[in-house]
């Protein structure tokens, strides 16, 4: 069943943009609620404000059938207040807006890395714990953000005759056109001559994930929440069911766009040692001078251990299949890339 009418908190994000327009592309009506608008479309109603604020948010929210919150501080902002207020409270306000709208479906976009700790996940299904230990104050308001969200889930009718029906879709490693994090961190790299090292023996697995991807999951865990639904309550791993070599993953990207490909080893742990001093130096020297290392602890784990996360259940309980293979998705992001950065 196509529902009518959504809004996508967060729609001016990356990840939000796409999906605004494959839900335009399948004949949704779509509102988007952003902290600020940064693009048009004629088709679409803008709200602009912030997701902690009931005022801001409710309008948004009237008379839709199901809400996406795909809003989030980008995971590199170091904001420990920030991520708390946005990703933990305001998340607790997008459920008791949805609640006050009566809006009675909430999809929200959560992460994989909820349950990685740092060491290797091959395979990984969502039975796997929460980290108890998150690789970074990002995560850990992950997992709490969709531990709200799971737990608001409510089939039977409350007292005025509402319910509110709940998904969480854990993506991992986004990229595609317009990408604000991966891409951009790797020129950026490259430029510096820092992508020159492998770490580790170079072999580890890991999902990188085509939005279009990561954006089909969205809806079809959407269209499948209805009362009596496994669906209801639960989370999915979203991916492109293609692990890849991190490794070969970073050359194909490098080399695509005319960067040397990564070629010198360096051992997982030393570079880990390394980077964990290197740290706790800058938290030393945070009161003189601000410094922002490249090789962080947790880019580090990221960079040199599996993690890969298994898209069986996403497959058996909504249909969901990947629209665009890896390949094709890698070439189609670096085309993307060089047309906007063309010299
Ligand atoms: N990128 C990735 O690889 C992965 C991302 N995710 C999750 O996917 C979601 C989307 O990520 P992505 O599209 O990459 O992120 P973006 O930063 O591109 O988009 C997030 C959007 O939310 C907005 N926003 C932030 N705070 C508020 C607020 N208080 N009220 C209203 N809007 C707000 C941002 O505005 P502004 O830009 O001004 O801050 C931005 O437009 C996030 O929840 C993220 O945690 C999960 C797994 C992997
Ligand atoms: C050391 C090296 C070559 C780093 C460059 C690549 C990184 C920019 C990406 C590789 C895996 C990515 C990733 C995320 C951000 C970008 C990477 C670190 C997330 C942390 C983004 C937010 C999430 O929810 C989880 C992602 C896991 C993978």
């Amino acid at each position: 069943m196509a529902l009518q009418k959504c809004t996508v908190i967060g729609g001016c994000g990356f990840l939000g943009r796409h999906l605004v327009t494959m839900l335009l592309e399948r004949g949704y009506q779509v509102n988007v609620f952003d902290i600020r608008q940064s693009w048009d479309n004629p088709k679409v109603r803008f709200f602009t404000g912030n997701l902690c604020k009931i005022e801001d948010l409710v309008p948004a929210l009237e008379g839709v059938d199901v809400a996406f919150h795909c809003a989030s501080p980008p995971y590199t902002s170091g904001d420990k207040k920030l991520f708390y207020n946005v990703n933990y409270l305001g998340t607790k306000n997008v459920i008791e807006c949805c609640k006050k709208a009566r809006v009675q479906r909430l999809v929200l976009t959560s992460s994989a890395s909820v349950v990685y700790e740092g060491r290797d996940i091959l395979n990984g299904t969502e039975e796997l714990p929460y980290a108890s230990k998150p690789i970074d104050y990002y995560t850990e308001t992950k997992i709490l953000q969709e531990k709200e969200v799971r737990k608001a889930c409510q089939e039977k009718p409350d007292s005025d005759g509402n319910i509110l029906l709940t998904v969480a879709i854990r993506p991992h490693g986004i990229f595609g056109p317009g990408d604000p994090h991966m891409l951009p961190t790797l020129v950026e790299m490259a430029k510096q001559g820092k992508s020159k090292f492998i770490i580790g023996n170079g072999k580890n697995l890991v999902d990188f994930t085509h939005v279009s991807n990561v954006v089909h999951g969205h809806i079809l865990a959407a269209e499948a929440l209805k009362v009596g639904s496994r669906v209801c309550g639960k989370a999915y791993h979203i991916t492109n069911d293609e692990p890849i070599y991190f490794w070969t993953f970073m050359t194909k990207m490098l080399t695509g766009l005319d960067y040397p490909a990564p070629h010198i080893k360096i051992p997982y742990l030393l570079l880990y040692v390394i980077a964990m001093l290197l740290q706790f130096l800058c938290i030393i020297l945070k009161p003189l001078i601000v410094i922002k290392p490249t090789f962080t602890p947790m880019r580090v784990a990221l960079a040199g251990t599996h993690h890969c996360y298994s898209c069986k259940k996403a497959k058996k309980e909504f249909n969901f299949k990947p629209v665009i293979p890896l390949e094709e998705a890698i070439d189609a992001t670096i085309k993307d890339y060089k047309s906007k950065h063309a010299q």
